[in-house]
């Protein structure tokens, strides 16, 4: 594949998608998706905002420090600190970029930056030569491009090519453009800006409208050679173009686009159901790619036909997105091999020894259920992912329920923390949850405020596991928890575990990083 063969996939979620109220992902989440979105095949992460906080930073930089194979970069204003601190966050990473912006919009220079052109020209040129002092490979956005003056547009991206920048990048901030306001603005550039030819172009375009995944198309064929998108196409407002969609039209219209990725599109549905697992937001059901009902068939016609010919009413190979087809059945006779074999059809490449202990709570749970589907093995993977970090882990949850006036609900709750040490605690709650949580609360002496619980069934019936997320706030931090078993009460507990170890764990950073400590504060006694 020549360079203008291939769309390199630039990926956001660990920026624009994490800055979406919701979307929050605490350090070890962030490592975690920048692991899975490495070994995706992804060929630009933009891991963070480095100068928007201390926590950020540590993200990006231990992100950099841990990735390879993946060029590693951060977002900057054209400001002088914030290009300083992601020149220092990305550092550790063999291929690092430094991504520079700055407004262009009539609206947001007059509004926004109180700038004129000639300022916001000369801050884009400045902030292109610092960044390239600091690394090669510079990228610079025009934010509101798409209602910037052409003509003012032309002249800032010719400025900032000479300056060193190595893509342009041209968003659709506000998702207001349409297919062909994109394919028009980007052919033009492509001719009428100085250097063009010698520069990556790039599209980031917003979904309020819908149109993020059409216009980053509009855009590839108008000659861009780089897509911003995010998994699950989460980001600000309605979100990004999604990774998995626009991957997945380039792969499946390669007659009209013949253009590569070095995607491995196998592994999108485990990370996109990784994605949901560490933010507590399940994509809907009817969700392009991803969602649940993408290659599932009700209707008697269809499924008359699907069994006729699947390419009847698929477009798409399941196995090709990594939604395996259910051919073994698992059940408490199942053994190891077709255990991993199907952990690694779901997008899991796990370690001999998380093998062994997910084949461990799978033998447990097949006691329970009588056949396992793929969601109770995603939950049974994710969920001990989750839970498995102390410092506190639940040994016991003892539930004593009733209903009707003046029935009395009590958990009692046994758990052991990393250094060994003990608690047993016991509370009276307004119903079993609430017990459970107020114990938890008590043992670990942990104070934390419930700001969201959901609990939802995964995988069908009546024994189907309960998927569980809470959201604890302490302060101004919050953190997102997870838990799965098949009882809700103890789904419930276990995510209100985790989020507690998440705060605990934020208020103690790894002393082995020589980044600046977190910003969070001392939590549990
Ligand atoms: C389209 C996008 O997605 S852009 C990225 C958006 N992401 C984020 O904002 C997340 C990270 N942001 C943050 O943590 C904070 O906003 C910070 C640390 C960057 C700045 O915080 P503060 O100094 O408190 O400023 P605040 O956010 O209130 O205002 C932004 C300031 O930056 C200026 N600014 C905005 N964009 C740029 C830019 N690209 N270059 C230079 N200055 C800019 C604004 O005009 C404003 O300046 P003012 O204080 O002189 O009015
Ligand atoms: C910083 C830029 C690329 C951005 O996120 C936008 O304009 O939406």
């Amino acid at each position: 594949m020549t360079a203008n063969d291939k769309v390199l996939i630039f990926d956001t979620t660990l920026r624009d998608g994490e800055q979406a109220p919701g979307f929050s992902m605490d350090h070890d989440q962030k490592l975690r998706m920048a692991r899975a979105l490495s070994e995706l095949g992804v060929d630009i992460i933009e891991a963070g905002f480095p100068a928007a906080s201390k926590g950020d930073f540590r993200a990006v930089n231990d992100i950099a420090r841990q990735t390879s194979g993946t060029t590693i970069c951060g977002l900057a204003r054209a400001v002088e600190g914030d290009i300083r601190a992601t020149a220092e966050a990305v550092a550790p990473a063999a291929k690092k970029r430094i991504h520079t912006f700055i407004a262009t919009s009539p609206i947001h220079r007059e509004h926004k930056l109180n700038m004129d052109k000639a300022t916001v020209l000369a801050r884009a040129v400045e902030a292109v030569r610092m960044a390239r002092s600091f690394v090669d490979d510079v990228e610079f956005s025009a934010e509101d491009a798409l209602r910037t003056e052409p003509d003012f547009l032309i002249e800032v991206f010719s400025a900032v090519i000479e300056a060193g920048a190595r893509t342009i990048n041209i968003p659709d901030t506000v998702g207001y453009a349409t297919p062909e306001d994109i394919y028009r603005l980007f052919s033009d550039l492509r001719l009428k800006v100085k250097g063009a030819e010698n520069v990556v172009l790039s599209a980031h375009c917003h979904d309020d409208l819908g149109l993020a995944v059409a216009n980053s198309l509009a855009a590839v064929r108008a000659g861009a050679r780089q897509v911003e998108c995010a998994m699950n196409g989460i980001g600000e407002r309605a979100g990004n173009c999604a990774t998995e969609e626009i991957i997945m039209a380039l792969k499946t219209r390669a007659d009209s686009y013949a253009l590569g990725t070095d995607i491995n599109t196998r592994k999108l549905y485990g990370v996109s159901k990784l994605l949901s697992g560490l933010t507590g937001h399940a994509v809907p059901r009817n969700k392009a790619i991803v969602g649940e009902n993408a290659f599932a068939h009700e209707s008697g016609i269809h499924q008359d036909g699907i069994l006729k010919n699947v390419e009847t009413y698929e477009i798409m190979k399941p196995e090709d997105i990594g939604v395996p087809k259910s051919q073994l059945v698992l059940g408490k006779h199942s053994g190891r091999h077709a255990f991993a074999e199907r952990a690694r059809a779901l997008g899991h490449d796990l370690s001999p020894d998380q093998i062994d202990e997910a084949f461990t709570a799978f033998k447990t749970l097949a006691d329970r259920k009588k056949v396992i589907t793929n969601s109770d093995i995603e939950g049974l993977i994710l969920g001990k992912e989750m839970g498995t970090q102390g410092p506190w882990h639940l040994k016991t949850l003892q539930v004593s329920t009733g209903s009707g006036d003046g029935a009395l609900h009590m958990a009692a709750v046994h758990l052991v923390h990393d250094t060994g040490r003990a608690v047993r605690e016991a509370s009276m709650g307004n119903g079993p949850l609430d017990a459970a949580f107020k114990a938890i609360k008590r043992a670990t002496k942990a104070s934390a405020a419930l700001a969201d619980f959901s609990v939802r069934s995964i995988g069908a019936g009546a024994d189907a596991q309960g998927w569980s997320d809470v959201r604890l706030v302490h302060d101004d931090v919050s953190v997102h928890g997870s838990g799965v078993d098949t009882d809700i009460v103890h789904a419930g507990a276990k995510a209100y575990l985790d989020a507690l170890n998440r705060l605990i764990r934020e208020a103690k950073p790894d002393p082995k990083t020589t980044a600046p400590a977190s910003s969070a504060r001392a939590l549990s006694a």
